[in-house]
């Protein structure tokens, strides 16, 4: 019996979960334990390898989650937020580290998050990639450095089947950006124009968003003023990226105490 980390995926006929299971399936840091969809998922009792076409991998897809947390170490989430919050009380209850990769929360859910990290490890981030997660530290950065002549405005685009906007990614890349003005994002939040919109109004953060194809994920933020503008750009081109970040956070949040991290805290940005 090895003595790796043993590592849930929730979702995991999913996008996201199937990238998760095989990427944890390659790891030889950890071992994937456990692999949880909905109750009358066509997967359900189905080997996740074979269900995702490959080889066996030893795991049986489930609906039933707190048998399944109970004896892993780490829990992977990439699901939606109803499902999420579930997934955090039962993550509390077995004491795994909850890796949250789930975007679309409204703020009252957020809210819902909380009490289970009294008791377990939650890693949350709208971007687990090493590179959106420096770029956020760049984008407050720069904001910062420039003033009001500056219209900030997130332009994020994504495949046809996402189904919350702006991205979790261009959230935070508008939060960083109101940091560094030192505003509240909610106040200059400037998101879903259509129609007379009216002028720009100065010291605004604009969101514009672009679905189509199977565009794994694009973020700039363009800083605009009279005369230049400054574009800072990421580029997803594969999803593994999302699944390494994760992984990373899965493993780094065993030595951590209860409580809500993000993965500037994983990454020591
Ligand atoms: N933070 C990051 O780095 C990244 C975040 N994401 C986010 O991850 C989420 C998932 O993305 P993606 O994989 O593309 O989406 P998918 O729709 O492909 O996958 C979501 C999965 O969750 C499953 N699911 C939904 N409800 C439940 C439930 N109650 N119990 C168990 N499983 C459930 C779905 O099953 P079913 O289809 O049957 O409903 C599906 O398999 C999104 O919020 C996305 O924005 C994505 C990439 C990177
Ligand atoms: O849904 C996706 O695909 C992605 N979602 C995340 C987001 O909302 O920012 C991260 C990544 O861009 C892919």
């Amino acid at each position: 019996m090895t003595d790796l980390p043993k590592i849930v995926v929730t979702g995991a006929s999913g996008r996201m979960g199937q990238m998760l299971c095989q990427t944890i399936s390659q790891s030889n840091a950890c071992t994937l334990v456990g692999a949880i969809e909905r109750a009358g998922h066509d997967w359900i009792g189905l080997d996740i390898g074979v269900a995702m076409g490959g080889a066996d991998m030893g795991v049986i897809v489930s609906d039933d989650a707190l048998a399944a947390f109970a004896q892993a170490q780490a829990v992977i989430d990439f699901t939606v937020p109803e499902a999420t919050i579930e997934f955090a009380a039962i993550a509390a209850q077995a004491r795994a580290v909850h890796v949250i990769g789930t975007t679309g929360f409204t703020d009252e859910q957020i809210e819902r998050l909380e009490p289970a990290s009294r008791h377990s490890v939650q890693v949350r981030a709208g971007n687990m990639s090493l590179g959106v997660n420096l770029l956020t530290k760049l984008t407050q950065m720069v904001a910062k450095a420039l003033d009001e002549d500056f219209d900030i405005e997130v332009i994020e685009a994504h495949h046809h089947h996402k189904v919350d906007a702006p991205s979790g990614t261009a959230l935070m890349l508008g939060e960083a950006a109101a940091a560094g003005r030192g505003v509240a994002l909610s106040d200059v939040r400037d998101a879903g124009r259509d129609g007379m919109t009216g002028a720009r109004k100065r010291g605004d953060i604009g969101f514009a968003v672009v679905r189509g194809g199977d565009i794994v994920g694009e973020h700039d933020v363009m800083f605009a003023a009279a005369g230049e503008r400054i574009v800072l750009r990421h580029m997803a081109t594969d999803r593994v990226i999302f699944a390494r970040g994760a992984l990373k956070a899965a493993l780094w949040g065993q030595s951590r105490g209860p409580g809500q991290y993000d993965m500037f805290d994983v990454l020591g940005l």
